[in-house]
């Protein structure tokens, strides 16, 4: 649905995007995830044809999105970082003007409705919760009935309440067949809403793979605890092969490796014949994995 091929994108000296491929697959929630300024919505910019990109190609359904423009809004909506629209303009009337736009728009009233927009159509857009506000844009991203979305930033500045309920929408627009290519900085909404994410630093792509398969890459995939007065050596603990780091933290014994550590963990306490109290066997989260990927 979407091809990114050595992207290139200089704004004067200053390399925003240095060579970033990727391709989304149709129906796929597809994540961006990176450092500010690492070039992400340069990146997905250039995807909507928004931004010319100086080297590289970009297909959106097979079409240019610079040469084919008009075609490519046909098929991709957009919602992009940090949208603004007029504050005494009302929802209905943000919905029936964006969809003026489109041949063959989307059923207002439906699209209100999945996006709990409905008790809210005559008010204004000045008027709206940060959340409420939110919803309308991805309202507008999707009034074109596109086959793809771009969703930059969506949940910055929600409360849990509201983010997770963006969540829920995200996963039902995916069910509804919609691409999405979703910009974020959250780890947990990349961990749960997204298929495979790429990870841009310094504008270039640094990994590429499913949430698990980032974490299981890290040097620290594996997280053992247990308390800290349970028999052990801290000195056995940290020759444990694929052993990263043994540390203490909150009166427990923490020891981070690969499952290669968890195997030869359990074999130790075998042979000491020792309980490790209260002992926890975790996955690092996608957290622990960004910040191994990332500068
Ligand atoms: N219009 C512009 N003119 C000049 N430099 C720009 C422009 N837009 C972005 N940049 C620079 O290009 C780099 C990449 O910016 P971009 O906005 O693509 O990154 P980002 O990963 O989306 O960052 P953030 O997470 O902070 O939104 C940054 O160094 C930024 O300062």
């Amino acid at each position: 649905m979407i091809e990114v091929r050595d992207l290139r994108k200089a704004y004067g000296e200053r390399k925003a995007v240095d060579g970033v491929s990727f391709s989304v697959e149709e129906g796929e929630i597809f994540g961006i995830l990176g450092p500010n300024g690492a070039g992400k919505t340069t990146t997905v910019e250039c995807v909507a044809g928004l931004r010319v990109p100086d080297a590289g190609r970009v297909r959106v359904a097979g079409l240019d999105p610079v040469a084919d423009h008009d075609r490519v809004t046909r098929v991709l909506g957009v919602q992009l970082q940090r949208s603004e629209l007029q504050a005494k303009l009302t929802v209905r009337e943000a919905l029936e003007l964006y969809a003026t736009f489109y041949e063959r728009p989307a059923d207002r009233r439906a699209l209100a409705g999945r996006l709990g927009l409905d008790a809210h159509l005559d008010a204004r857009f000045g008027t709206l919760s940060g959340g409420q506000k939110q919803r309308l844009l991805i309202a507008l991203a999707l009034v074109g009935d596109p086959r793809a979305v771009v969703l930059d930033e969506l949940t910055t500045g929600l409360d849990p309440r509201a983010r997770r309920d963006t969540w829920d929408l995200v996963e039902s627009i995916r069910a509804n067949g919609v691409t999405v290519l979703l910009v974020t900085h959250v780890m947990e909404e990349a961990q749960r809403l997204c298929d495979r994410i790429a990870v841009i630093d310094g504008g270039r792509v640094t990994a590429l793979d499913t949430p698990a398969g980032l974490i299981g890459r890290t040097a620290t995939a594996r997280v053992i605890s247990f308390a800290a007065d349970s028999p052990l050596d801290p000195a056995d603990l940290a020759a444990l092969p694929g052993a990263a780091e043994v540390t203490g933290r909150d009166g427990r014994t923490v020891v981070t490796g690969t499952d290669a550590t968890v195997d030869a963990f359990v074999s130790l306490l075998a042979r000491r014949a020792v309980t490790a109290r209260g002992l926890r066997i975790t996955d690092a989260t996608l957290d622990d994995a960004y910040l191994d990927l990332t500068s």
